[in-house]
């Protein structure tokens, strides 16, 4: 096969994509307040509607990782990869219900200010690092993929395609702030879409359609039907994907911080609730689209399967391999499907960039610089916006080292966002957690996921089999060589039985996000009780999620308060209310409020009133104020 040649239509198409990115962070580097306030800057000021939101929400774990892994993994083991999208359902409604209100009701900007509201300056401290550490392994990778399979089927050189999009990216996320970063997100995500749905269509076409396409894949079994096994150790079953997947969704959609940031840059909460309701559809819809870019491809090389052939030598390159071979008759298409893979790197790196520049500001600059000027403080966080940019670049040459990349990418979710998601989860669940125990439960798990998932890489690589996919019956090939044929009977040879390590390296990298984050919530709790636990009226009521009240409802309300262990969830409820005053309500004297009735109904027996003020004609219960005893 010789390399993907370019005709001048694909290198417009191309320099388009890059040229309309820019231009978007040029516009809101010289529009609206000018990129002067962090506020701006890194929150886009607040003021962004659910449709942009909810696209950037998309693109910001869609990268070119995605686009060029979901299909090469539905060619070589079928469909069972598309569940995955039952786990979308509690994947998004927990992050939309649980979390994100959470993060709204304290008022933060870093979603690590939590874990100092909840815990102290110290798991704060753990949570960013483990947050930015996280990030840029993941930048690593997602810089890297694109331009390597670029270079395969193109000869691009690999470190050309690395520096423009990073510079790119560096140059338009330091400019233009999160409203760029959004803005872009949109327009690549429209890209990204496009490119896939033009090689579809005419992979579909070259295959006599897509009915036909589905026969195919039908018949040669590559539809698989759900798969009940519990085994946690098999990769991907209907649990592996439909209930481990929900935690690494959580981890994702949750707790990550390019998310987080996204929700608060939404008009009001209401309105990032409702984007996170509209990424449910539009992610079943990428999914879809790369899981039938699987199944078209595996109906054009059902008879030749070209890693077999040696055309291709990892499954990472077969898409671009696919591409070529069916777009080369049609000027611009290549062009596209470039564009589209440079769009998913893109819009994944750029919203990294903006999201580290908001941890390090907010956890690491502002606390111990809290005098630092606006206009400093926007100076600072536009160096680090870049300064991450460069970063991404060296870790670029790191991902070199990694095999499959969707695994690696979806391994890296899990290995060290899981123990982050597991410092929220005790920290939320369990009143009773400490700051002792958070951290020993970071400190044990973080090393421990490690372990398990690069052992598990380095196991795979040393062990991995032979080509898997379509036999290769390619008999009306020419250079069809005997060696093909040994190499692929090796396939159906049973893999040995696992013990020890082996065994422990092989837990489904699905499953990942779940353990890593149970261990952080097991060695939390017995470490909080051994040390002293944090009893529940110690704690802010606003950093605890009263999951009983949603689990157990139907109970009557006094019950339900017995299980709060102690947790002040209903002084809170008022304080976050405005309290309604009306005429014949007003049986305070000298600022007491007893008596009063709030809109949800409490009672006010008990208040200190320092803080509180009557605001037309309703009391503002300002921050700080407590109220001491209130009944329904
Ligand atoms: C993160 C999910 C699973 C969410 O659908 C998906 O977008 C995905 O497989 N991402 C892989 C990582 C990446 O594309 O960079
Ligand atoms: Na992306």
């Amino acid at each position: 096969m010789g390399k993907l040649t370019f005709s001048w239509v694909d290198y417009l198409i191309f320099a388009i994509l890059l040229v309309i990115s820019t231009a978007i962070g040029l516009y809101y580097a010289l529009s609206g307040g000018r990129q002067k306030t962090t506020q701006e800057f890194l929150l886009a000021d607040r003021s962004m509607g659910f449709v942009p939101v909810a696209l950037s929400l998309l693109a910001t774990f869609q990268s070119a990782v995605a686009i060029l892994g979901v299909p090469a993994e539905i060619y070589t083991f079928g469909t069972q990869y598309w569940f995955l999208g039952v786990s979308y359902i509690f994947g998004l409604l927990i992050p939309a219900h649980v979390f994100l209100p959470l993060f709204y009701r304290l008022k933060v900007t870093s979603a690590y200010e939590y874990l100092g509201l909840r815990f102290n300056k110290s798991v704060r401290i753990a949570g960013t690092l483990t947050f930015i550490f996280q990030m840029v392994v993941y930048m690593g990778v997602v810089l890297y993929t694109p331009a390597l399979a670029l270079n395969a089927v193109t000869g691009l050189n690999v470190w050309i395609s690395v520096v423009v999009l990073g510079v790119i990216c560096t140059i338009y996320t330091t400019i233009g702030g999160l409203k760029a970063v959004i803005w872009t997100d949109v327009f690549q995500t429209l890209v990204m879409i496009a490119g896939q749905l033009a090689v579809i269509i005419v992979g579909a076409q070259n295959a006599g359609g897509i009915a036909n396409v589905w026969e195919i894949n039908s018949n040669a079994g590559k539809l698989s039907g759900i798969d009940f096994d519990p085994d946690p150790f098999k990769r991907h079953t209907f649990w592996t994907l439909g209930f481990g997947g929900v935690f690494m969704m959580l981890a994702l959609y949750g707790v990550n911080q390019a998310q987080v940031q996204r929700y608060l840059s939404a008009r009001s909460e209401k309105e990032a609730i409702f984007s996170v309701y509209l990424v449910f559809p539009c992610q079943q819809l990428m999914l879809a689209i790369g899981s039938i870019m699987g199944l078209v491809m595996y109906a054009r090389y059902q008879e030749c399967n070209p890693r077999v052939m040696g055309d291709v030598t990892t499954n990472d390159q077969m898409v671009l391999y696919f591409v070529m071979d069916v777009l080369q008759d049609y000027p611009g298409l290549p062009g596209l499907f470039v564009a589209c893979i440079f769009s998913g790197a893109l819009s994944t790196i750029s919203s990294a960039f903006n999201s580290l520049a908001t941890v390090t500001m907010a956890d690491f600059v502002k606390p111990y610089f809290p005098n630092m000027t606006e206009k400093r403080a926007t100076l600072v966080s536009k160096g680090l916006a870049c300064m991450y940019g460069l970063v991404c670049l060296a870790m670029a040459f790191l991902a070199s080292l990694m095999g499959s990349v969707l695994s690696a990418a979806l391994s890296i979710f899990g290995m060290v966002g899981g123990p982050l998601l597991g410092l929220f989860i005790v920290g939320m669940l369990f009143p009773w957690t400490n700051a002792i125990g958070a951290i020993s439960g970071l400190v044990v798990s973080l090393p421990l996921a490690l372990w398990l998932g690069i052992g598990s890489i380095m196991y795979n690589n040393a062990n991995a089999g032979p080509p898997a996919g379509p036999p290769p019956q390619c008999l009306n090939m020419s250079d069809f060589t005997t060696a093909a044929t040994t190499a692929f009977a090796t396939t159906t040879v049973a893999p040995p039985a696992l013990t020890g390590l082996a065994k422990f390296y092989s837990l489904s990298y699905m499953w990942y996000t779940a353990h890593n984050a149970a261990v952080v919530v097991v060695v939390g709790l017995v470490v909080s009780f051994i040390t002293g636990y944090t009893k529940g009226q110690d704690v802010d009521p606003r950093t605890i999620f009263p999951i009983m009240d949603y689990l157990l409802f139907f109970l009557p309300r006094r019950y339900r308060q017995k299980l709060h262990c102690g947790v002040r969830f209903d002084e809170m409820k008022i304080e976050d209310s405005t309290v309604a005053v009306t005429e014949d309500e007003h049986k305070y004297e000298d600022g007491k409020y007893s008596g009063t009735t709030t809109e949800d109904g409490y009672n006010i027996v008990k208040d200190s009133t320092e803080n509180s003020s009557v605001i037309n004609g309703h009391m503002k219960v300002k921050p700080g104020h407590v109220i001491l005893e209130t009944r329904m």
